[in-house]
């Protein structure tokens, strides 16, 4: 898979316009800026960037579409101005439809596979609150800017279920491995200001504009790179994480699958959506 990534990495001519590259879905956008070559994906599914199938499989179609156009950079970040994602819609896995939840897991994996897989510099513009997926999204790009007094975080134990390997790995990619056990462990969520403190973002901005700038910045520093040496470093220094999903990805499902119909699973799902609806209507 990355070995015909690889294919589109040859330098590009740029115009001065910024143009929209893809309106087909209406749960992404693809912004491609023709000055700088780089691509904004914006996530847009209100009220929260919920994951649910739909807006994973629009996501992934994107990334797809970024690597294909021979963009330099991918930057994610969210059309909600206060929410970057708020993770996988929890009405995907609460009483699930038997295909259904199939195709979205799998959908996930994809999403993962490619954007931690990408060939291209990506970063992340946490334009609002980061839990659980959408915290996945974010560490699995490589630089993040965040906007301030919002919260990042892999929260799964705070809601008992248990976040599979591969997003802790990713986790673990960007925060150092006793830091990032305690987090898993607590379900922690930071704000901005400890993630910042700790290297979970790797700077912060005072609106969306600016992230979007300082993440442009960041894969500005890979312009008097090799493309195809940075592209080929990335790949080796993922190449473990990526394998394992891949071999492993009919058995992820299974677990998933199992995990997610055990009645305590069920029961604590029930629950937390409750919990969110009554916040709500306060
Ligand atoms: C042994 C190995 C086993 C492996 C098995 C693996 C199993 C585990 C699988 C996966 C890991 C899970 C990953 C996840 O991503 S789970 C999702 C975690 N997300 C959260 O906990 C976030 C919850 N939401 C919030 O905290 C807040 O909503 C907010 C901070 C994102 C936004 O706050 P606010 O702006 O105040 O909005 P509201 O809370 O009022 O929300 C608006 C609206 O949206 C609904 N909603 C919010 N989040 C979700 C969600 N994740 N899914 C579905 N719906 C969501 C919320 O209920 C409101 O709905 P309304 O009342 O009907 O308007």
């Amino acid at each position: 898979m990355m070995r015909s990534k690889l294919m589109n990495l040859v330098p590009r001519a740029v115009a001065t316009t910024s143009r929209q590259m893809s309106t087909a879905t209406k749960l992404t956008t693809v912004q491609v800026d023709d000055k700088t070559g780089i691509a904004t994906l914006t996530m847009n599914r209100p009220p929260v960037n919920g994951l649910n199938l739909e807006l994973l499989r629009d996501i992934h179609q994107s990334i797809e579409e970024i690597e294909g156009n021979k963009s330099r950079g991918l930057i994610l970040t969210s059309s909600n101005p206060t929410i970057f994602s708020a993770g996988l819609d929890i009405f995907e896995m609460y009483k699930p439809d038997k295909e259904r939840i199939r195709a979205f897991w799998t959908a996930l994996q994809d999403v993962w596979l490619a954007l931690y897989g990408s060939s291209v510099p990506t970063a992340a513009a946490i334009n609002g609150h980061s839990p659980a997926g959408g915290c996945l999204l974010a560490t699995s790009c490589e630089y993040r800017v965040m906007l301030p007094k919002y919260t990042i975080g892999l929260n799964e134990t705070k809601l008992g279920i248990v976040a599979p390997k591969w997003f802790m790995s990713t986790f673990e990619s960007v925060l150092p491995r006793r830091l990032a056990e305690r987090a898993l462990n607590q379900g922690r969520m930071f704000t901005t200001e400890e993630a910042l403190a700790v290297g979970l973002v790797d700077e912060v901005a005072n609106s969306k504009e600016e992230a979007i700038a300082k993440c442009a910045q960041f894969i500005g520093t890979f312009a008097k790179v090799n493309p195809l040496a940075r592209a080929l470093t990335k790949q080796q220094l993922r190449a473990e994480e990526l394998k394992q999903l891949e071999d492993e990805r009919v058995q992820d499902l299974e677990k998933f699958i199992f995990f997610v119909n055990q009645p305590a699973v069920q029961k604590g799902l029930g629950i937390y959506l409750e919990s969110l609806k009554k916040k709500a209507t306060k």
